[in-house]
């Protein structure tokens, strides 16, 4: 059996399963990962080489000024006492000029490979990788979660996993390489003087540690204040036409500047906590230079440590130690974001693909479409968000929306939906492709129970029209031909005419090629209806799902939207939402339902000769005298 049993949309993963996970994500990039290490290492050891110079060269200085004798350096580098001390110096300024070159070149091509390696393969994979799971996922993720969330996931939480990779990882492994080099080095000259500097290290790393605990909830708060105020903004956008009819811009615009202001504030709190924190590890490591600048000092003065090679080396390490020890502060917030950005990204991937294909799906290309409902009921289980219950929070116990439905609809006939807003219409049409699956009962086609029909095949059979089509910001024949890429320009002009959308389609300045504003915004209502039939006509489907398509239209458009729509169902199965008698007057038979059941079946005669919702309905909209007449008889009668 397919999985469509209700999941929670995912465990929380704890911080070190984070970790882990982001670690594996690494993985998958360890050439690229190996190669900055590497550049960082050569880095490493070409700033030390320089250093040594420098202190090969003051001693060197020393020795020619005072006569002090040169001491071995870690490095064995030694002037040849037979050369001119010109030539010693110019040299050693030679090597140190090439050496600051071949680090500049390097560290550009340091820049380069970090980029390459997170911006164009990281960051494109990993959005790729959301995107294809966002695009697998139930209706019930997107009931669930905003669009807010969800843009913020795919853009900033990417981000956030890529700053795990090159400003937490490589930098923790640079920094760990980098000190245990400094180390190393500064104990090969004077073992005693290294644990006297480095003493307060331990103490750094604690409050490091102590800090990154402090400040993981704020960040996970910031996330959630950034994904308000994207919600804001994006429904601000797609309410704009509402807000400006209704004349309330300001209270728009102040419900965003609270979004706004929220994420400013919180975020100005992180910000003075970082740098209180960041000084405050600086000043720390400042307490190690004068602990060098005293007891380092004292071993120069009694001649247990060369003046060059051993202090000013030793002045050297230490600073690039500290610039490493102050590195902590920075790495510890990026963790923090990365680790909070990466959950909500992990939350995406792991969420359960709710609808999907059972492992012995049944392969039928084409369908006949022939639909039966057995006993099906529905109910709407939210999913918590992952951002937390931003829907249906106040729900105790969801109420079903569909009950115990049993409808058999034979391949070709047209049905007509009638009933009273909320009463379940779209819900029972959303079941047949599987945009839900049924919380009890089965829906079948052609007698195979759609969850065991392969979904591609299932919904090539099925083509929709709702309340209100979605175009894309493409060209009218791309927009035609979204289910079906490959049909030909003249498969696209027959889907076209059928919905009766060629001539204003000819009539656009570059026909079928023009293409649209955002969401169709250059169309009216009735042309965006038109294009949506022939979409759904092109496919060529057995059975046509129509779900009230002339709702947002005027009633002239109406007409020659159900003029199109007599061409497009016929010898298909169609299920049509409809409230006008001439629609319904035409189906083979009609459903009435209410409150998630249907109440009344029958044709518009049988419906016509006995009281009920859908006599009075048809009442409300008779103009035929004659037929009211004979209404009246019946009701007479009854
Ligand atoms: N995503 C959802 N989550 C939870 N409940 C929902 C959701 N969509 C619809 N409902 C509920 O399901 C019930 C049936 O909704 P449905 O959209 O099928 O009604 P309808 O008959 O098509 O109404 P209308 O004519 O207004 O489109 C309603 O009570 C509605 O509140």
């Amino acid at each position: 059996m397919p999985e469509s049993d209700p999941k929670p949309f995912t465990a929380t993963l704890s911080n070190r399963a984070v970790i882990r996970r982001l670690f594996r994500l690494t993985w998958r990039y360890r050439a690229g990962c190996l190669k900055v290490l590497l550049i960082q290492l050569v880095l490493l050891s070409m700033g030390i080489v320089g250093l040594s110079f420098t202190g090969v060269g003051i001693d060197y200085i020393r020795h020619k000024v005072a006569g002090v004798p040169l001491s071995p350096n870690p490095l064995h580098l030694a002037p040849p006492e037979d050369w001119p001390w010109p030539h010693v110096l110019g040299l050693l300024a030679g090597l140190i000029l090439v050496l600051a070159l071949a680090r500049a070149l390097l560290n550009y091509s340091y820049f380069v490979s970090v980029n390459r390696l997170v911006q164009q393969q990281l960051v494109v994979d990993l959005r790729g990788r959301v995107y294809d799971r966002l695009q697998r996922l139930s209706f019930r993720f997107f009931d669930a979660n905003t669009t807010g969330s969800i843009i913020t996931r795919v853009t900033s939480d990417v981000q956030a996993v890529r700053m795990f990779v090159d400003q937490v990882l490589i930098q923790s492994v640079i920094m760990v390489i980098s000190l245990t080099v400094y180390v190393t080095y500064m104990a090969s000259l004077s073992p005693t003087l290294t644990v006297a500097c480095l003493a307060t290290t331990p103490l750094l790393w604690g409050i490091s540690a102590w800090f990154s605990r402090k400040i993981q909830p704020a960040y996970a708060h910031n996330r959630t204040l950034v994904e308000k105020m994207v919600q804001r903004l994006a429904e601000s956008v797609q309410g704009i036409a509402v807000t400006k009819g209704f004349g309330r811009e300001a209270e728009d615009r102040a419900r965003f500047d609270a979004a706004n202001q929220a994420c400013y504030d919180q975020q100005r709190g992180i910000f003075w906590r970082v740098s209180l924190f960041s000084p405050a590890v600086g000043f720390l490591t400042r307490i190690n230079m004068m602990v060098l600048l005293g007891y380092g000092g004292w071993l120069v003065i009694r001649g247990e440590l060369p003046l060059g090679a051993g202090l000013v080396v030793f002045v050297g390490l230490l600073e690039q130690f500290s610039g490493q020890v102050n590195n902590i502060a920075t790495i510890v917030n990026s963790v923090q974001q990365s680790l909070i950005g990466a959950r909500r990204v992990f939350e995406i991937l792991d969420a359960p693909v709710e609808v999907r294909n059972a492992p012995d799906a049944v392969r039928r290309p084409r369908l006949t479409g022939a639909v039966n409902f057995e006993r099906v009921s529905f109910v709407y289980q939210p999913l918590p968000s992952a951002s937390g219950p931003a829907a249906f929070e106040d729900e105790v116990e969801p109420k079903p929306v569909l009950h115990d439905i049993t409808l058999d609809v034979q391949a070709g006939q047209y049905v007509a939906i009638l009933g009273p807003t909320g009463a379940g219409k779209s819900v029972l049409m959303s079941l047949i492709p599987r945009f839900y699956d049924p919380t009890a009962g089965r829906i079948l086609i052609d007698g195979i129970d759609v969850r065991r029909l392969h979904l591609d095949d299932l919904r090539r059979n099925i083509g929709i029209v709702f309340q209100e089509s979605f175009l894309f910001s493409n060209t009218v024949a791309a927009n035609i031909a979204f289910g079906h890429p490959e049909a030909t320009r003249e498969q696209i002009e027959r889907a076209a005419r059928i919905a009766a959308a060629h001539e204003f389609i000819t009539a656009l300045p570059q026909g079928y090629d023009t293409v649209l504003g955002e969401s169709g915004s250059s169309l009216s209502g009735g042309q965006r209806q038109r294009l949506a039939i022939a979409r759904a006509v092109l496919l060529e489907p057995a059975i046509l799902l129509l779900d009230d398509p002339t709702a947002a239209i005027d009633s002239q458009t109406e007409h020659e939207i159900f003029t199109a729509l007599e061409q497009a169902i016929s010898g298909r199965t169609a299920f049509i939402v409809a409230h006008r008698l001439s629609t319904l007057r035409r189906a083979d038979f009609i459903i009435v339902m209410e409150a998630g059941r249907i109440v009344q079946r029958g044709t518009h005669a049988e419906l016509m000769r006995v009281p009920g919702p859908y006599r009075r309905v048809a009442q409300l909209q008779l103009v035929d005298p004659a037929e009211l007449q004979q209404l009246a008889t019946t009701e007479e009668i009854a």
